[in-house]
């Protein structure tokens, strides 16, 4: 399957000399949906803006469509949709004049009304700009970045502001973009739509891609974890061996790889012993742990560490 987006060690550094972008390598092949997640001010929007060729990197390369986006911005345009964060609209047009507006200078666009039906618009075209809600002003960006049928889509953040039912719309729109032939590569603070959208995915963290994969991937990477409560009178040091716990008090936490062998070698030993344990509750790890995991680490001199050890370290 060829690369419709390729980017190599890519880099942006900001005036002042800060580097918001610090040696991202990624690869989408046509047809998928890919996501970017990250804590604020990880620099998901910076990397997007270099792969919609709105900014030149400052180090490293990208190719979209097997062009370089910003040198060779005529041969890339056409081919892509690009939803920003914040699209800036003239607030006395109606949503059909905007819409018309924007098509006026895309080659090959849908009907004003097929682009408006799709993000649920349909019978908002009367409708002034100014009066639109934050969510349906949102709709409407995404129904400009679709009007020129592109091949490779950029949706920064879009269903930001959406209610739970507009979320949903846009994901199965954006699935069936997907099942269309559409790339799709979206930034999200949802882990819940990175999980249920996207094929494979990356969390950054100050500038870098610290882990990727698919959704399932990603998760299997961190251990699945069990919790419960010990009676009165059991210290957790009477737990089996093989279990590696951590206790607060009576309330007791393992982290395992391997939740199967744990949670029967615990349940065995409760049995056996007479013990009841409150509030038992195993989980598998979730894309919530691995992200907060990662976002809970700190940089010193360039390297990634757990915030644990830089306190050990500086004590
Ligand atoms: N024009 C700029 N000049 C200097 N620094 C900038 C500029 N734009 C962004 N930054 C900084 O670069 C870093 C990355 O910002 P960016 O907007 O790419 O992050 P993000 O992951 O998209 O965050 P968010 O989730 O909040 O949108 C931040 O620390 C931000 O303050």
């Amino acid at each position: 399957m060829t690369n419709v987006i390729e980017a190599e060690d890519l880099r942006r550094t900001y005036s002042g000399g800060f580097e918001a972008v610090n040696g991202i390598s990624l690869a989408v092949p046509r047809g998928e949906v890919f996501a970017l997640l990250g804590t604020n001010g990880a620099g998901k929007t910076s990397t997007v803006e270099l792969l919609e060729g709105l900014a030149a990197p400052s180090g490293g390369t990208v190719r979209v469509l097997g062009h370089d986006p910003y040198r060779e911005r005529a041969a890339v345009r056409p081919r892509i949709g690009v939803m920003l964060q914040e699209g800036g609209f003239p607030s006395d047009l109606t949503v059909a004049e905007t819409v018309r507006m924007w098509a006026g200078c895309t080659s090959g666009a849908r009907p004003t009304g097929e682009a408006l039906e799709a993000v649920g618009l349909g019978a908002r075209g009367g409708v002034r700009i100014k009066q639109l809600s934050g969510g349906e002003r949102r709709r409407l960006d995404l129904a400009l970045a679709l009007l020129g049928r592109p091949e490779v889509l950029f949706l920064d953040e879009p269903t930001t502001g959406l209610d739970a039912e507009g979320r949903r719309d846009t994901w199965a729109l954006v699935r069936a973009l997907r099942d269309g032939g559409t790339t799709v590569l979206l930034t999200t603070h949802y882990l819940e739509e990175a999980e249920s959208l996207a094929d494979r995915l990356a969390i950054m963290h100050q500038g870098r891609i610290v882990l990727s994969g698919t959704p399932a991937e990603v998760t299997a990477a961190q251990p699945a974890r069990i919790r419960f409560v010990l009676p009165e009178g059991v210290a957790p040091g009477r737990l089996p061996l093989g279990l590696k716990a951590a206790a607060e008090g009576r309330r007791v936490e393992i982290r395992t790889h391997e939740l199967q062998d744990a949670l029967g070698e615990l349940l065995l030993w409760a049995r056996d012993t007479g013990v009841r344990l409150e509030g038992l509750d195993a989980r598998s790890a979730s894309l919530e742990e691995a992200f907060l995991e990662i976002a809970s680490r700190t940089t010193v001199d360039g390297t990634t560490v757990d915030r644990t050890t830089v306190e050990a370290g500086t004590r």
